[in-house]
């Protein structure tokens, strides 16, 4: 005879199944979202409005992007989702605005230098990085021994950023490599005028995890007495454009840091084990 355990939890009230059903539409379903970001970018529509003088209806974006008419009340549809999400805004019906987020998909937008984070977008919502999630039960389900692939290695047999993701997609491997350039490249701006206290009285940093030592110019800039040295994987500052301003490091950070009197960490994801990071 069948054993009976005790019910793991109590059968959910009706308003708990109806909630229950609507989240696991959403849950199921809230992929649509970085898509209709992706088509947004790949339409160009965070520029068109921004040429458009900062607002568009429909037909001004259809006319704008030279779209056929009869995806007219499609592309409504994808607006409706992108200022519910909060990538435009709508302040009056059928017109829409952009906000800072797709102010920042516009192309050629400045800020502190190239600002635009399209490539981010781009790679991020690539069918490798998709492909990569879709087969995480499969990478759960493999007993391989260490060192582990990371579930895009898995899935690719090439790794993010390294000559192998190169022979791949050479088409994604750029992508990828301008979405970090992006990311990089935005933030110290803000950073400095925000935070300007932090450096003061600082003789020596360690940028570590630097990249190709963009944050530490622009520290060196406002701040040119500040020794900076930069440290990050050599394949990295191999490619560092060369400067006077800074110290490139190749090294490791798991094995030697630079001595100085501050380390900085930003955006790093340093791991000595690969599959913690999706690498
Ligand atoms: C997202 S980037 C951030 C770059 C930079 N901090 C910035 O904000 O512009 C992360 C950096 O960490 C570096 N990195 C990863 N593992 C590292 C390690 N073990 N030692 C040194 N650098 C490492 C990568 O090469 C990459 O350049």
């Amino acid at each position: 005879m069948a054993a009976h355990h005790a019910p793991t939890m109590a059968v959910p009230t009706d308003a708990q199944l109806i909630q229950a059903q609507a989240d696991l539409w959403r849950h199921s379903l809230c992929y649509f979202t970085p898509m209709a970001l992706r088509c947004a970018v790949q339409l160009g529509i965070p520029t068109a409005i921004h040429r458009l003088g900062g607002t568009a209806s429909l037909s001004d974006l259809v006319t704008a992007l030279s779209l056929p008419p009869s995806k007219t009340p499609y592309l409504g549809r994808i607006m409706r989702l992108l200022v519910t999400s909060g990538v435009l805004a709508s302040h009056e019906a059928g017109i829409y605005s952009l906000v800072p987020l797709s102010y920042l998909l516009v192309d050629g937008v400045f800020i502190d230098g190239e600002a635009s984070q399209v490539a981010i977008v781009l790679a991020a919502t690539s069918r490798h990085y998709l492909e990569a999630a879709m087969g995480l039960a499969d990478w759960f389900k493999k007993d391989v021994a260490h060192p582990l692939p990371a579930p895009f290695e898995d899935v690719h047999g090439a790794t993010i950023l390294e000559e192998s993701m190169a022979l791949l997609d050479p088409e994604a491997h750029e992508v990828i490599h301008e979405a970090v350039a992006a990311h990089d490249h935005m933030g110290i701006g803000t950073i400095l005028r925000e935070c300007h206290d932090l450096f003061k009285g600082l003789e020596s940093l360690t940028d570590c995890c630097g990249g190709d030592g963009t944050t530490a110019r622009a520290i060196v800039q406002a701040f040119p007495h500040i020794k900076i040295h930069v440290l990050d994987l050599p394949k990295v500052i191999e490619k560092a454009p060369p400067s006077d301003a800074v110290n490139y490091v190749a090294g490791d950070l798991f094995h030697s840091i630079p001595a100085a009197q501050a380390v900085m960490l930003k955006d790093s994801m340093a791991t000595n084990d690969k599959s913690e990071i999706g690498y």
